[in-house]
């Protein structure tokens, strides 16, 4: 893992950071240029030049390239960026700042090639672009990463400043403390690498916490499992972090679930025999819920319940179908924080095999 620590900035206020690079605009408390900052917004402009300057050129912008920046704020990236790129497409949420930014590159020679578009970058149809740069606000981090993922054609690569936590549990490995599904599932559809520390004191107001920036590259071509699929299973191994997958599979609402896709699919073939496989889409990547935990109700942590009404030991017959998929890949005894991609891989291509799915 790379991690050069930013150089601290020279003094407060220099150019391209609180001035509004063209102009020199001195800083007054959370203000830029006239502009109130938002922190509701996570208005926290780069205000190191020399940060700014690292971003672009470790993004190996090409001049032919198109640029996607998000959160443009009031443009000290950007303007780097339009001096790199062919053209820049700037997707900024605040009205204010969008004013500011048309007003910054207002007759220069840079204004011809930047694109404003006014909105949400959740909401707003993704333009076609080759590289992705960004110091975005740090609350939309994870549907943004997973909205860039599933976006067709995929572009070559993105350069993010993320919060230092996200940061490291996007790039996080097996055994690393913040492994975690986030880990897991950006790296199903990217390779990611950690490019550069940049502590708070480099932003205006200074954020809480310290920062990271990323380079997220999609994988070409991009897998061929369903995502949704992919990631049903491993929400659902990292459902209970510190259990075996033993210990997870056993639970009584797990086996249903698993019973109730099983029979699903049987059925699906029954009336379709050509297909195999229950119909999951790649799209659904951009459905990507961090915080989501299957169907699963986190209170109920039972496992499966093996008597019946007289008292008697049943088995269930799914419940043994099940242990005997994770008995076979030695994966019963194992934790899913220290599973790599190759474990996975091979162990969703197991419950597959038996007709397990986990969408
Ligand atoms: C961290 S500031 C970055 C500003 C500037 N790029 C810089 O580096 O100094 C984040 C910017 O994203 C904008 N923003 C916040 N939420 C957004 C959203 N959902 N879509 C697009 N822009 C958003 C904010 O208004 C703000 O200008």
């Amino acid at each position: 893992m790379a991690g050069g620590k930013a150089e601290k900035p020279r003094r407060r206020g220099s150019s391209g950071g609180g001035g509004g690079g063209e102009r020199s605009q001195p800083y007054h408390g959370g203000f830029q240029g006239g502009v109130s900052f938002d922190k509701s917004k996570g208005q926290h402009i780069l205000r190191n030049p020399l940060i700014v300057d690292s971003i672009v050129q470790k993004s190996g912008i090409k001049p032919t390239d198109i640029v996607l920046e998000i959160g443009p704020g009031t443009g000290n990236l950007t303007k780097k960026l339009l001096e790199a790129a062919k053209s820049v497409i700037a997707v900024e949420l605040d009205p204010r700042m969008v004013l500011e930014l048309q007003r910054r590159f207002q007759g220069t020679s840079l204004t011809s090639r930047l694109k404003i578009i006014q909105g949400d970058i959740l909401k707003t149809d993704l333009p076609y672009f080759d590289i992705c740069v960004a110091n975005i606000p740090y609350q939309i981090s994870s549907p943004l990463t997973f909205k860039l993922l599933a976006h067709r054609p995929a572009f070559r690569c993105a350069v993010i400043m993320f919060q230092r936590e996200f940061a490291m549990r996007l790039v996080a490995k097996p055994s690393d403390t913040l492994y975690c599904r986030l880990s897991v599932n950006t790296q199903f559809l990217a390779n990611v690498y950690h490019l550069l520390k940049v502590g708070k004191n480099n932003f205006r107001p200074p954020p809480k916490v310290d920062s990271s920036v990323v380079r997220i590259e999609p994988k070409k071509p991009a897998p061929t499992i369903s995502f949704k699929e992919w990631d049903g299973l491993i929400r659902l191994c990292f459902s209970r972090k510190n259990k075996t997958l033993g210990s997870i599979f056993r639970q009584k609402n797990v086996i249903a679930l698993l019973e109730k896709n099983y029979k699903t699919l049987k059925q699906v073939q029954q009336a379709h025999p050509a297909s195999t496989e229950i119909a999951c889409m790649a799209e659904d990547v951009a459905d990507f819920d961090e915080e989501s935990n299957m169907d699963l109700d986190e209170g109920e942590e039972m496992e499966m319940d093996d008597i019946d009404m007289v008292g008697e030991k049943q088995e269930n017959p799914f419940k043994e179908k099940v242990m005997g998929v994770l008995r076979s890949g030695d994966f019963e005894k194992k934790r899913a924080s220290k599973l790599s991609q190759e474990d996975f891989f091979s162990l969703l291509s197991l419950f597959n095999q038996q007709g397990f799915h986990f969408c």
